[in-house]
């Protein structure tokens, strides 16, 4: 019998499951108890990491046969009774690609980070955690979920006095379908400047080269693969500058798609293509990346010159 998979199917379980997720991230927050153990220097691991992680995969194992998962903690998955709902987009079956009907699930590969900004989210700086689902079909990706947890319906950040705010946000979009969610954020005051978004966890001397290189009017440093890529998505800021080792698939999967879905690119330093592949040597994106929603090639030529 046949095990392929309807994309839309599997997006809308990606999205209950990030969703269900988010609940069970802001519940570890405000107990306090964060039971953070590091994996190595300057990468934190925490309970809400492994709890989220075994959700999403233990649900998505429930319906989905043959899938190809990678995540970024290594735990075992308890068995499960969660089912995601595959219903959610049922209203979108017309928009969907036909070539995303039906998909050999040996095409696809899944990459979860099941929490984003895990430093960030130790020191209690919250808004920029996020569950990150992003899925691949034959090295390139297709589709992301992201789920924001620390924030309301429309991605208003708020603090911690004011937690019933925290409702959460889901983004997600499908390469070829219109995106909703997402909107031109840009303040008023910084229409004609050159903005990089870049690390606040894992700056380098590297990292402060290539700045200067571009020469920006302003430098935001800020937690989270997923916060920056939708900075930049949302036209906060120009470009995502990390010229560093250290982000790995499951950082930028479900970004890159969105980032795809609205016209955006996303290389590393030199403007060479990423490929998602289960190839442990590939897992981490050894040169960096670069992000933009425009202008991408005037940002390479800048850092290469
Ligand atoms: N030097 C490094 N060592 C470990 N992880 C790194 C790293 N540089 C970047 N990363 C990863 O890239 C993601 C974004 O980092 P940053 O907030 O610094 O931009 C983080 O994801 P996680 O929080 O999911 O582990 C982080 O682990
Ligand atoms: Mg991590
Ligand atoms: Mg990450
Ligand atoms: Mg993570």
């Amino acid at each position: 019998m046949s095990n392929n998979i309807n994309l839309l199917e599997l997006v809308s379980a990606c999205i209950d499951l990030a969703e269900q997720s988010g609940d069970i991230i802001r519940d570890v927050f405000k107990s306090g108890s964060l039971g953070v153990q590091m994996k190595a220097e300057d990468d934190p691991m925490t309970k809400a990491d492994l709890l989220s992680q075994q959700h999403i995969i233990g649900g998505l194992n429930n319906v989905f046969k043959d899938l190809i998962i990678v995540g970024e903690e290594s735990c075992e998955i308890p068995p499960s009774t969660t089912i995601p709902n595959i219903h959610k987009l049922d209203t979108q079956k017309d928009n969907l690609p036909q070539q995303f009907q039906s998909l050999d699930p040996k095409d696809l590969i899944i990459f979860i980070d099941p929490l984003d900004a895990t430093r960030e989210f130790t020191l209690g700086r919250v808004h920029c955690v996020m569950t990150l689902i992003g899925i691949s079909f034959k090295g390139k990706p297709i589709a992301g979920v992201i789920y924001q947890p620390f924030v309301d319906k429309e991605g208003h950040e708020s603090t911690r006095e004011e937690s019933d705010k925290w409702t959460g946000r889901t983004v997600w979009a499908i390469v070829g379908m219109p995106v909703e969610s997402v909107q031109d954020k840009r303040a008023p005051e910084d229409k004609d400047k050159v903005i990089i978004v870049t690390t606040a966890s894992h700056y380098t001397q590297k990292i402060e080269e290539s700045i200067k290189k571009i020469n920006p009017d302003k430098v935001i440093k800020t937690g989270g693969a997923g916060y920056k890529t939708l900075m930049v998505i949302e036209n906060r800021a120009d470009v995502y500058v990390f010229p560093s080792v250290g982000s790995k698939l499951w950082d930028i999967c479900a970004p890159h798609a969105i980032l795809l879905a609205v016209g955006g690119t996303l290389t590393d330093p030199f403007g060479k293509d990423i490929l998602y592949s289960t190839d442990p040597s590939l897992i981490e994106n050894k040169n960096g990346i670069v992000i933009t929603t425009g202008n991408h090639k005037k940002y390479i030529d800048l850092l290469n010159k």
